[in-house]
């Protein structure tokens, strides 16, 4: 057993979001003091509006938002245009970048190329390349080392586009990967693969209200739930994988949570 990774429960998503920034902050700042670049992976879901409430305030003397030195990528993204009601790319707009305050910075964004829409293979080949040209500069690299992920947890464990019992979660070449029949609406994603999402320096999960506590009591309490994708992530990713959650995600959970700080 490795080391397990960290729990952070506070009475509400309000209440979550100070710690939520603390720790999306020590991951800038160690990034931009590595190499002067901050590379995060963003999910859809619900987990654009908590950051936005945990990103867009004022500084309280705990640091600032360098967007200027972000580059936000998509852990998964569904295939439709980029102004479409299902994409993560427009709710992370609507939620974050257009509400960013002057002042902070703008982040450079890398969305889908919407060429592929009728075709998610090529689509996931072509954001892989995005990847390439972002993280490797040589070769070697094996894997594109986020700074930061930020991911939320489905209903039934999922996590990026990565659903319980897909092949995809045995794939471990491919950095990211297209799929055709999603369990949850839209069907045509790509997502980032496993191994991609367990070696982020960071992963940071948001999973809020009663509809995640059975989801919440499977991953941390049973077997079965370690072989879910977000148990996965958490087996694999060890204590580099912290999850904020609200009360009501981990009421009746007994794997010990830290209440209500960092
Ligand atoms: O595009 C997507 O479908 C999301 O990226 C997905 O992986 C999401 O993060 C989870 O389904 C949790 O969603 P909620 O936070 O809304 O429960």
């Amino acid at each position: 057993m490795g080391k397990p990774p960290n729990l952070y429960a506070f009475p509400s998503a309000d209440e979550l979001a100070p710690s939520l920034r603390t720790f999306v902050l020590d991951a800038q700042n160690a990034a931009i003091e590595r190499h002067n670049v901050f590379r995060v992976g963003v999910s859809g879901g619900s987990l654009p509006q908590v950051l936005a409430k945990a990103l867009l305030v004022e500084s309280n003397g705990d640091g600032k938002v360098q967007f200027d030195k972000w580059h936000i990528f998509f852990a998964d993204e569904r295939a439709v245009p980029l102004d479409h009601q299902d994409s993560n790319y427009r709710l992370v707009k609507k939620e974050i970048l257009d509400k960013i305050p002057k002042g902070m910075g703008t982040p450079t964004v890398h969305p889908i190329d919407v060429k592929y829409l009728d075709d998610v293979q090529e689509m996931a080949d072509q954001y892989e390349k995005t990847l390439v040209g972002a993280f490797a500069a040589r070769d070697s690299v094996k894997l594109p080392l986020f700074d930061l992920l930020l991911l939320g947890c489905g209903p039934d464990g999922h996590t990026c586009s990565l659903f319980p019992g897909s092949p995809l979660l045995r794939e471990v070449d491919a950095w990211v990967l297209p799929i055709s029949d999603s369990p949850k609406p839209p069907p045509k994603r790509i997502t980032l693969s496993l191994p991609v999402a367990y070696h982020g320096i960071r992963i940071g999960f948001v999973a809020t209200g009663a509809g995640k506590k059975d989801i919440m009591k499977q991953i941390f309490d049973t077997e079965e739930g370690a072989e879910l994708p977000c148990g996965l992530v958490n087996t694999k990713g060890e204590d580099r994988v912290s999850w904020f959650v609200d009360y009501p995600a981990i009421e009746g959970v007994a794997f010990p949570a830290r209440r209500g700080s960092l």
